[in-house]
């Protein structure tokens, strides 16, 4: 258990969507709904301190994802993302349709002012360049200055050695959160130098930014990766984990389907940082609860047996904006290890 200074969150003016009756998958190729305007009504709140809770299993049942996403439904979080180039959209329409503000800013320049009006920060590694890793680096201080959550995606960690520094410099500031598949997380915590169990080092190769190791493998690299940054660590895969280095919550949502969707991952990680900024002090908690918001929308949009992955895409915007309303969120599979 460790102490986070953050600032609760900034209060946005919301645009109405009582008028649209389709999903936003639907409206996708017409609408963009990113809407930086609205930004400018930002306000920010007192710094404050907030423990990070130890989760109990009744909070894992069905009804507390429920509450975790109204309150990201009404608080509506800003969430800065600093991410690839493959991932841009679906990342924004994924935080919109779940209820949260996406703003995809990576100019150095506009880095520091940006950050005092998000309440969240989502880094992501792919299509790394070196001008943007200055922004990264920079955006994620600034998010330890101000005391809001950040969370890091370390795409591809282990495929090159540049890659692999600069996922350890993001790691030395101070991640609240870190998600990446088996392959990812198993590299990164063996860059920054945790045990290595046999099975890790068998699984550590990766072939870019796919996983060759599947999140089991990954599991005791987590563990420790979290106890040794402070920090929390999910791992994705069939069975999702998530761990603070002491408890571990599984969530066992999601549909295979997901790996054929580029940047699914991704995108998960961004509403990680959207549950998260919504509720500061239970990092732990609101992880699994993003992964199984969003495992429980893939799975909706799977019951009427999508043809292939673009349907999935598409009808999974559609059912993360159908959310808590659809009742999907009764499937949430959490559990306590
Ligand atoms: N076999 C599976 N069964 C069910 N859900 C899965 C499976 N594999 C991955 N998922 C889900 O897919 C989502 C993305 O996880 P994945 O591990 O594929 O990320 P990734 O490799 O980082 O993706 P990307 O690089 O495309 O962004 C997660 O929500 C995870 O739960
Ligand atoms: C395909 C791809 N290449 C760099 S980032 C990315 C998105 C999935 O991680």
């Amino acid at each position: 258990m460790y102490i986070h200074k953050v600032l609760p969150r900034s209060r946005f003016c919301s645009f109405d969507l009582a008028s649209i009756t389709a999903g936003p998958g639907c409206m996708h190729s017409f609408v963009s709904r990113t809407h930086l305007p609205t930004l400018a009504c930002a306000s920010m709140q007192a710094q404050e301190e907030v423990k990070i809770e130890q989760v109990s299993p009744e909070q894992l049942e069905p009804e507390g994802l429920e509450r975790q996403w109204r309150l990201v439904q009404e608080k509506r979080p800003l969430i800065h993302c600093i991410t690839n180039f493959v991932s841009m959209d679906l990342m924004a329409n994924v935080l919109l349709a779940a209820g949260a503000s996406p703003a995809m800013v990576h100019s150095l320049d506009e880095i520091e002012d940006f950050m005092k009006l998000a309440s969240g920060l989502l880094i992501n590694m792919g299509t790394l360049s070196s001008d943007w890793l200055a922004s990264k680096k920079l955006a994620a201080k600034q998010a330890v200055a101000l005391g809001k959550p950040w969370v890091l995606d370390p795409v591809a960690c282990g495929a090159t050695p540049v890659r692999t520094r600069a996922c350890l410099d993001l790691l030395s500031c101070h991640p609240t959160v870190i998600r990446g598949n088996g392959s990812e997380i198993i590299n990164l915590a063996e860059a920054a130098g945790c045990a290595s169990t046999q099975e890790a080092a068998q699984q550590r190769a990766c072939s870019g930014v796919d996983s060759t190791a599947t999140s089991d493998d990954a599991l005791s690299q987590a563990k420790l990766l979290a106890a040794q940054h402070k920090c929390i660590v999910a791992v994705s895969g069939k069975v999702d984990f998530v761990t603070d280095g002491v408890q571990v919550v599984a969530v066992h949502n999601g549909v295979p389907m997901l790996t054929l969707v580029t940047a699914a991952g991704c995108s998960v990680t961004a509403l990680i940082a959207a549950f998260v900024a919504a509720s500061p002090h239970q990092a732990l908690l609101a992880t699994a609860h993003a992964l199984a918001a969003f495992g429980v929308a893939a799975e909706a949009s799977c019951s009427g047996a999508p043809a292939g992955p673009g349907s999935l895409r598409v009808g999974l915007l559609d059912e993360l904006y159908r959310g808590v309303s659809s009742g999907a969120c009764l499937g949430a599979h959490l559990q306590l290890l």
